[in-house]
């Protein structure tokens, strides 16, 4: 019997999930022990103070649930790490040498790689025993051709300081865009585009299981509108801005975390600026209307990136529950194959396009801790498990 811990630790929270499966070749046959979410870590008045501490209680939980963290049965633990740069493109067996490559990478992915770094070392120190593996949401990006990648600057400025696109959320791409092919006529060969919208967001082109191009690019705050997250802005804007007074940490922080649906309405929780805007708040309309016009064009975008496209998928917390957020993106698209179902659109869950679309347009759930946990089981050895 094979025991996998999978720990997704994000900026402000900390995912984990405990899963049993019976050997490696029937992974997806895993089986759901615990699991939970341990929130706003570092906030003021919270209990949590820092990623050691949700660590900690993480393993309190797992205790209390009867499989303590220290159980001879676990079998090895999976780590979601954002940024791997171009080091980092398969899953990988940590070692200090893996901890130093990804604390390198800081740079490029503030938010989150500290934060992933915090969840491997208490793991490590509660756990030196047992196989840790690195799961990088750049990975399953690394597919995605040079034209698709490069950002036309200097070439040598790029290479002196990585600026490329790598994309992010890679787990999630792979995961919803093997499950979504697999919903079309020919899934080897179907060409799907995702829709992952969660407080992050991003939009993958996969073309027969490859990715081809990604919405977040050498950071994970271009593209799409996100909660508190900008997207796309002119990079002129940011010259501006350094001119007229503001430093690199403000531009930084005004990018990052108060701009977004929370910068132009005050609001990043999709359901809260969805009851504003059926209250006719003209903030809230504003804020939606730019999100959805945003994800519009990346739909177009990668329509014309793969020439032909089997299905969109939409997922993550928005994409899974906002048949708002659907309909208006896809509205007026039907010469292009695309037609929702407004009842199976209100409805979610499953195919949510009308009978005669060219496009088959579903709502598929996410799940990163599963795909973590089988890229994990992938590179350990088989002695650790059946
Ligand atoms: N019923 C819903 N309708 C609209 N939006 C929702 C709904 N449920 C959750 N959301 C949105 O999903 C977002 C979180 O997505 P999620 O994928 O859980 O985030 P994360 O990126 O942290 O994993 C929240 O900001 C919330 O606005
Ligand atoms: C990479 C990224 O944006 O992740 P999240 O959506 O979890 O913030
Ligand atoms: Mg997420």
């Amino acid at each position: 019997m094979t025991r996998v811990l999978v720990l997704n630790s994000g900026s402000s929270s900390v995912k984990y999930r405990l899963l049993s499966a019976g050997d490696r070749s029937s992974p997806g046959a895993a089986v759901r022990l615990a699991s939970g979410t341990v929130e706003r870590i570092g906030e003021p008045g919270s209990p949590v103070a820092d990623h050691t501490a949700a660590l900690e209680s993480v393993a309190g939980e797992l205790a209390a649930a009867g499989f303590g963290i220290d159980s001879p049965e676990l079998t090895a633990i999976g780590h979601r790490v954002v940024h791997g740069g171009t080091a980092f493109t398969e899953p990988t067996p940590i070692t200090d040498e893996v901890v130093a490559g990804i604390r390198d990478l800081i740079p490029l992915a503030p938010l989150h790689n500290p934060a992933n770094l915090a969840g491997i070392e208490t793991a490590r120190r509660l756990r030196p025993d047992l196989p840790q593996v690195a799961v990088f949401d750049t990975a399953f990006h690394a597919t995605i051709p040079a034209e698709a990648a490069t950002y036309a600057i200097d070439r040598e400025t790029a290479a002196r300081h990585g600026v490329r696109r790598y994309g992010f959320h890679g787990t999630s791409h792979a995961y919803v865009s093997r499950e979504a092919a697999a919903l079309a006529d020919r899934p080897e060969t179907a060409n799907v585009i995702v829709l992952h919208l969660g407080n992050g967001a991003s939009a993958s082109a996969v073309a027969a299981g490859r990715c081809v191009d990604t919405s977040m690019g050498m950071t994970p705050l271009e593209g799409l509108v996100m909660g508190t997250r900008s997207g796309d802005v002119d990079p002129g804007a940011i010259a501006h801005l350094r001119r007229a007074g503001m430093s690199p940490d403000e531009i930084d922080t005004l990018l990052n975390r108060r701009s977004g649906l929370l910068g132009l309405c005050g609001d990043n929780d999709m359901r809260e600026v969805e009851r504003r805007v059926a209250a006719g708040d003209p903030d809230a309309e504003l804020a939606l209307s730019v999100y959805c016009h945003r994800l519009r064009k990346y739909v177009g975008a990668y329509y014309a990136v793969l020439g032909t496209v089997d299905v969109i998928a939409f997922t993550g917390g928005v994409g899974e529950n906002s048949s708002l957020v659907r309909s208006r993106a896809l509205a007026g698209l039907e010469p292009l194959g695309i037609e929702l179902d407004p009842v199976r659109n209100a409805a979610g869950g499953g195919t949510v396009s009308a009978e005669g679309s060219r496009v088959r347009v579903a709502v598929v759930p996410t799940d990163e801790e599963l795909e973590i946990a089988r890229q994990t089981l992938r590179v350990i050895p088989r002695t650790n498990h059946g």
